[in-house]
């Protein structure tokens, strides 16, 4: 037996736990009274005996529930025995298959997996669901949205493309890092990841230039190279999105909904550490979040500055003065599905709304803050046209002194690109825009607006 292979019979052997436990933790995540990281997390901190490959699995085998929630709760009804015991089941069957986990990445290898937990009379239903031609599913069960979602692709990508844009959203995304070149460079650091083994097998991404793709999912926080703020998870769509800001060595910029900070430190390194960089939020969690990431960054122009909400007096004592500002709004989050799908299950259209005019108010303030000439992102990770194009034009129509600046022409000389186009720009869109199905990032949205030099 290779190691592996004992590694796998050691895993398989603990399977009858894992089917118990996760049929609690997908009791508790179909009530979707919380993010699903959160519901999770706290099943763990209350099961400290369970190991880190049995948090792996069962923390894989949830998220694999809630993407493909509508086939698994279907095919379910089929079954017999209790129902958290079947909705178990068919996430473990399908992270097994999809994964790679465990001997399987096929259904019936995943099904070997299963042999110590399933009873005989469970084995031909598993197997039945396993060889599902996925083509032969109804169109809403075969995508895992809620109609209101599906129906809202079409407003976002060419009908032709909503079909390969939800499916590539049922897929786990992969784990992205981005170098902190104020401490290293990308090359120095992908040999130091390539020298620690196999779960850390580093690639560069294949658009970002400072980001690294890891093949497996393996344990950072430990990592002396992590902890020492040589690079930072971050997506590479999330990269690529602050970097429409080019903010310049000796600016003052503000990253208006710093949250915890990610694209806050691409931008303090963009800026080489120099000139004035705030970053607001309303969230005293989240900011002290990003105080920790920020000691370790090196960076030394980051100013933190909590707001009440985005009209605070704070934010009106810098009216005018700021060369850049990126608003990366409040959002949905759908275009994050591969890594929150609890997200589909939990917005509707009526939340969708409400944040649409949130993302107004915040983008109207954020607008105020700058001096003639300067560049704002309106930014989200969303895929819903009213929360992006629609806040843009609603904007521009009441603020003539902004005006829509065109992507392929602002990032011309400057940005990666794809085939003769910088990535993320297309013929026929004044708009930005990230899609999973085309450039294997989280789907992100960017408007560059311009105040007119003359107001
Ligand atoms: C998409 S998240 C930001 C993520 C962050 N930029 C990053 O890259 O990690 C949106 C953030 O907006 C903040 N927010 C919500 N309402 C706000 C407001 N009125 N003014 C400023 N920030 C706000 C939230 O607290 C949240 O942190």
């Amino acid at each position: 037996m290779t190691t592996d292979q004992k590694a796998i019979a050691a895993r398989a052997k603990a399977l009858p736990q894992h089917v118990e436990h996760l049929g609690i933790v997908i009791t508790e995540l179909m009530k979707f009274a919380h993010p699903a990281d959160m519901v999770v997390s706290r099943y763990f901190r209350s099961n400290p005996r369970l190991g880190n490959r049995d948090r792996a699995l069962i923390a894989e085998a949830s998220f694999a529930f809630l993407r493909r929630k509508t086939e698994i709760s279907q095919f379910a009804e089929s079954g017999a025995g209790p129902l958290a015991r079947r909705l178990a089941l068919l996430s473990l069957l399908v992270t097994m298959i999809e994964s790679g986990l465990g001997s399987g990445n096929r259904a019936e290898s995943a099904l070997a997996d299963l042999a110590f937990v399933v009873h005989p009379n469970e084995i031909d239903w598993l197997q039945r669901f396993g060889t599902i031609e996925r083509n032969t599913l109804a169109p809403l069960t075969r995508v895992n949205l809620p109609e209101w979602i599906w129906n809202a692709l079409g407003s976002s990508v060419p009908k032709d493309e909503c079909l390969p844009l939800a499916e590539a959203m049922l897929k786990a995304a992969s784990l992205d890092l981005r170098v902190n070149t104020i401490k290293t460079q990308r090359e120095d650091l992908l040999g130091v990841l390539n020298d620690l083994g196999g779960r850390y097998a580093a690639e560069p991404t294949p658009y970002a230039p400072n980001g690294v793709r890891l093949k497996g999912k393996p344990a950072l926080q430990t990592q002396e190279f992590f902890k020492n703020g040589f690079a930072e998870v971050q997506d590479e769509g999330s990269q690529l999105l602050a970097m429409l800001l080019e903010p310049k060595r000796g600016e003052m910029v503000v990253d208006f909904c710093a949250g915890a900070g990610g694209k806050t430190l691409s931008l303090g390194a963009m800026m080489k550490s120099s000139g004035r960089l705030y970053a607001f939020d309303v969230s005293e969690k989240r900011l002290a979040n990003l105080k920790p990431r920020l000691a370790k960054s090196g960076l030394s122009n980051v100013h933190p500055v909590w707001i009440d909400n985005e009209n605070d007096a704070k934010v009106k004592r810098l009216a005018g003065k700021i060369d850049r500002v990126l608003v990366d709004a409040p959002c949905s989050g759908l275009g994050t599905l591969r890594r929150n799908p609890d997200l589909k299950w939990r917005q509707s259209p009526q939340s969708v709304a409400e944040l649409t005019q949130k993302q107004l108010s915040i983008l109207t303030s954020a607008a105020r803050l700058l001096k003639p000439g300067g560049r704002l992102v309106y930014a989200t990770c969303s895929l819903i046209y009213q929360e992006n194009q629609g806040v843009v034009e609603a904007f521009l129509a009441n603020n003539p002194q902004f005006e829509l600046k065109d992507p392929k022409e602002v990032l011309r000389d400057s940005f990666p690109m794809m085939g003769d186009l910088p990535i993320g720009t297309s013929k026929n869109s004044s708009y930005w825009q990230l899609f999973p199905h085309i450039h294997g990032t989280d789907a992100f949205f960017g408007a560059i607006l311009v105040r007119k030099a003359a107001t």
